[in-house]
């Protein structure tokens, strides 16, 4: 058996012209949803990114607001452009490009941000909100791994989902998100200290590998027919290597490709909390 593919690019591309449609309905409302990004340091791999989130806003429309600061910046100079961006009634929502360069301190950064303007959906209050059940903007990588699933006809109400990974972007928030009755799933949180991998992995119709480690997941481990989502990104030789062996296509029902799975289904949903929280703003 070879395992389907939850084409990741594909489904983002589909997600994008959707989201450039309603783009165009706000605008013919008067509201142009934008994208803040804040930037410290000249890391090429950060500066990557963030290109690469305005180059997906100008696909849907969404304008795009671009703030950088040397690597010299200090904590107060990073902190007044959180100020000047929640002020700004042309920023919908925005990131902040992490991590932050050596001797900045993120986490007051984080917390400063309006949290009604937290793209990302890890803002202490969107976590909170996500906690209690109640509407704002989402995390985007578990965001992502549920519209990748359910765009691929995946089953995830009552299914066993084993997650690897306690980090907050993936693995500590995605856990909130499956077991909200909307998705129904039943999820186990395993991490570094977890004793016996295997035992969890056998069980599991949903995999979701999000430890950093790899090519950590494999083929004995993965029950048949399981659909396993990589999000692994570990570099080797320039090339991205993930958490899941390649031999696990072997044996999964469904597989997503790394890169072209995960990724590019995160920067459709970061695209996604902008449009959503211009609708709320409008009262679309
Ligand atoms: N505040 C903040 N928010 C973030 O969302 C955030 C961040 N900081 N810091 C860095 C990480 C990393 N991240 C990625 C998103 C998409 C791809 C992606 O689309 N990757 C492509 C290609 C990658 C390649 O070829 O290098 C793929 O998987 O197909 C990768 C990495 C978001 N991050």
């Amino acid at each position: 058996m070879t395992a389907q593919i939850l084409d990741g690019k594909a489904t983002a591309a589909a997600i994008k012209s959707e989201l450039a449609a309603r783009v165009a309905a706000l605008k013919a409302k008067g509201v142009t949803p934008g994208l803040g990004t804040v930037l410290v340091g000249d890391d090429p791999g950060s500066r990557w990114y963030v290109n690469g989130k305005h180059r997906d806003c100008a696909e849907v429309g969404i304008a795009s607001i671009q703030r950088e600061l040397p690597a010299t910046a200090t904590q107060e100079d990073v902190e007044n452009v959180v100020r000047e961006l929640n002020a700004d009634p042309a920023c919908t929502g925005y990131i902040v490009q992490l991590p932050l360069p050596k001797g900045l301190d993120q986490n007051p950064v984080l917390e400063l941000m309006d949290p009604d303007k937290d793209a990302d959906g890890l803002h202490p209050t969107s976590l909170g909100r996500l906690a209690l059940g109640i509407e704002g903007p989402l995390p985007c990588t578990p965001l992502g791994i549920v519209e990748l699933l359910r765009r691929h006809g995946v089953e995830i109400n009552g299914a066993e989902v084993v997650v690897i990974g306690r980090g907050v972007t993936v693995g500590r928030s995605i856990g909130l998100l499956l077991t909200r009755r909307s998705e129904n799933a039943t999820v186990t949180l395993c991490h570094t200290g977890t004793r016996d991998l295997g035992y969890h992995l056998r069980k599991a119709d949903i995999v979701v590998a999000a430890a950093g480690v790899p090519h950590l997941v494999k083929p004995e481990d993965v029950k048949p027919g399981a659909a396993v989502l990589d999000v692994g990104v570990s570099r080797s030789e320039g090339k991205i290597v993930g958490d899941v062996h390649p031999g696990v296509a072997e044996v999964a029902g469904w597989i997503s490709p790394n890169p072209g799975g995960v990724g590019p289904m995160t920067r459709a949903m970061l695209l996604n909390n902008i449009v959503e929280a211009a609708e709320r703003r409008a009262g679309v």
